[in-house]
């Protein structure tokens, strides 16, 4: 095993009695990435972080954290900080308290101001967990899994029901954490947000892993999309492919097709209307999914 692997995960399965949620699961982390684990509802993303967690022991498979089993607290938990979908923090307890019991019993030290500072919390450092808007509870969770700079990072759908400026502070403190060469995984429904950031991006649907890969690995598989519409009258385009009215063509050569089309509107006369040209969204590689 190298010394970069943080999390291995080998032919993992989880079962909810008779039902099997993942099945045939691996994957590796190593050092310094951000994986982005992905997938439909359902999907059995939580499930595996459950057992990567150390919250869920594996039907079968073996999980490794910094090579030991994530069931051996005293070696994983001090070097690992867990944001969950839900939380369960006391309502009675401050903002303050709440980080410092979780911080606590993380193993980890840390300045609870400066946590708070980091999650956007130090206005409400004195408010119950009860009187939190979900957003901030949101960043409560945050804020415990950040605490005491943990080596890795399990971010579970961190930014869902967060305005858009949290979701910025959220991806800054992110990327501000990888630069001190945090390991983070992370789940989300906002795909851009993954495309963006993840190194490597991990597909799951219904138990299984169906692609693994960079962002570009994952999307050279399916075609670049050039869309526009023409004024009425304007002649015959030379690149065909019609959607509403307007144009949509599927390419795999989007230079190639770009320049014909651009060169074909300018000798032409005809001003390309509502223009665009892209390569394939991560988004498209989940819609093709269930075709695979
Ligand atoms: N405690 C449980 N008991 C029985 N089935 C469960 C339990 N937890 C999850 N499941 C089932 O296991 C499957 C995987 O669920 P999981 O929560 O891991 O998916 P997910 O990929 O995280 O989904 P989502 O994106 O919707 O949050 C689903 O079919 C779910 O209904």
């Amino acid at each position: 095993m190298t010394t970069s692997l943080v999390i291995d995960v080998e032919d993992l399965r989880v079962t909810y009695g008779d039902f099997t949620a993942v099945r045939d699961l691996s994957f590796q982390v190593h050092r310094g990435e951000l994986y982005a684990l992905l997938g439909t509802n359902g999907a059995g993303k939580t499930s595996t972080l459950e057992v990567v967690e150390g919250h869920r022991p594996p039907a079968s498979g073996s999980v490794r954290i910094f090579g030991s089993s994530p069931q051996d607290r005293n070696a994983v938990r001090p070097r690992m900080g867990i944001m969950l979908q839900e939380s369960g923090f006391s309502p009675d307890l401050t903002v303050r308290e709440s980080v410092g019991l979780v911080g606590a019993l993380s193993g980890r030290r840390d300045d609870i101001g400066r946590v708070l500072a980091v999650a956007g919390l130090t206005q409400k450092a004195s408010t119950r967990v009860a009187q939190l808007s979900g957003g901030e509870k949101r960043r409560l969770d945050f804020a415990t899994a950040v605490y005491g700079g943990p080596d890795l990072v399990i971010l579970d759908e961190p930014t869902t029901g967060l305005d858009i400026q949290s979701r910025d502070s959220l991806w800054a403190a992110v990327d501000r954490l990888r630069d001190t060469g945090t390991t983070v995984v992370l789940t989300t429904h906002y795909l851009e947000e993954a495309q963006q950031r993840a190194d490597r991006i991990g597909l799951m649907h219904e138990g299984t892993l169906r692609q693994e890969g960079t962002v570009a690995e994952l999307t050279r598989t399916l075609p670049a999309v050039i869309t526009f519409s023409l004024p009425p009258g304007a002649p015959e385009p030379p690149i065909i492919g019609a959607l509403n009215g307007g144009f949509h063509v599927e390419t795999f050569s989007l230079q190639h097709d770009l320049h014909r089309l651009l060169g074909w509107a300018h000798d032409s006369g005809v001003p390309l209307l509502d223009l665009t040209a892209g390569p394939t969204r991560i988004d498209d590689v989940f819609r093709a999914l269930d075709s695979n």
